[in-house]
């Protein structure tokens, strides 16, 4: 296939090396630096023995001709880059944290498919990256696709070292996702600790349950399954920073209105729990200098 992948940060370098040894990878960055050198030196993934060869553009040169996009940037990029003319004859593939993007995709017009990370990737430069924990990726389509073409996808994309597994509904999955970022996500980042003090701290572990539940409420799960669930999580990645705690501490905006924001706005009682968390990361971009109000 020939694939398009929008943004070269941790995610897209790591599904451009991954898919780049067996599919015609094309990567659509920002930068011309950037562009610069993935054309000359690809992508060098720290697992592998060779940098990855990739072609590489600048994202205002998207055209018609490709058979997959694949869009790794983060929730508060995508008004900007849903905002411009996109090509319509291929499918884009969605792999965000959080559900604030739905909404955004269902207006775009576009054939679009939605997918869950499982992998802990962290780019180290400006094409390396460091693979940090093995998992799978998630799709199921969104909008203007069959179920049989998201299935077909899933398997083109799917080898043994970078599984692709199909699943027939969105929901589902964004929202088993989505409970485990506004339970652990949140709290890690305000607290500076890292996904296993929600088991360890008996305080983390108190607001972390008061969360998994006013979520639960909201998203119609199951409380106890949910949060049995989520313990599971943190021990996995127990000594994992979570992404937003990497976005405070390096002073970037973080997704929170795109997880716990999306719980607040489908509650329909008051969650204090969600927020509190919600302003007080909103505080903390604040006095970095990355949220105006
Ligand atoms: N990293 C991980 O282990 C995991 C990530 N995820 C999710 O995957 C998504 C991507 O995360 P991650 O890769 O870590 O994020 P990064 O910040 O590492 O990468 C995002 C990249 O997108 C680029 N970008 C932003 N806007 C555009 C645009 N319009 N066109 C082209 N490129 C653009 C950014 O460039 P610039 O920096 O120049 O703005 C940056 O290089 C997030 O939703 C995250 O929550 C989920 C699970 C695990
Ligand atoms: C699963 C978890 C919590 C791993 O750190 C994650 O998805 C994140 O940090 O965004």
């Amino acid at each position: 296939m020939k694939i398009g992948i929008i943004g070269a940060g941790s995610i897209g370098l790591l599904a451009g090396a991954h898919l780049g040894k067996h599919h015609e990878v094309h990567m659509f960055v920002k930068k011309e630096e950037q562009r610069e050198i993935l054309a000359a030196q690809g992508i060098i993934c720290e697992q592998f023995t060779e940098a990855v060869p990739v072609h590489a553009h600048l994202v205002t040169q998207m055209s018609e001709g490709y058979d997959l996009w694949m869009v790794t940037i983060k929730q508060h990029a995508m008004d900007d880059f849903l905002d411009q003319d996109l090509p319509g004859d291929a499918p884009f593939l969605f792999l965000q944290n959080g559900m604030g993007h739905l909404e955004k995709l269902s207006q775009a017009g576009l054939k679009s498919c939605v997918g869950v990370i499982e992998h802990g990737a962290l780019a180290k430069g400006q094409n390396v990256v460091d693979h940090r924990g093995q998992g799978n990726i998630q799709i199921a389509v969104y909008k203007r696709m069959d179920p049989i073409q998201g299935q077909a996808l899933s398997k083109e994309l799917h080898t043994a070292h970078f599984p692709v597994v199909f699943k027939e509904q969105y929901e589902p999955m964004l929202k088993s996702k989505l409970i485990i970022n506004t339970v652990i996500n949140p709290l890690t980042a305000l607290f500076s600790q890292p996904n296993r003090s929600i088991l360890t701290n008996p305080s983390i572990n108190e607001l972390a349950r008061f969360l998994c539940e006013e979520a639960c409420s909201v998203l119609g799960l199951s409380f106890f399954e949910e949060w049995e669930r989520v313990k599971k999580v943190a021990e996995a990645t127990g000594e994992n920073h979570s992404s937003m705690m990497k976005d405070i501490t390096e002073n970037r905006l973080t997704e929170v209105d795109s997880i716990s924001g999306y719980i607040l706005d489908h509650g329909k009682c008051p969650l204090p729990y969600h927020h509190f968390v919600l302003h007080a990361i909103h505080a903390l971009e604040y006095e970095r200098g990355v949220r105006k109000r």
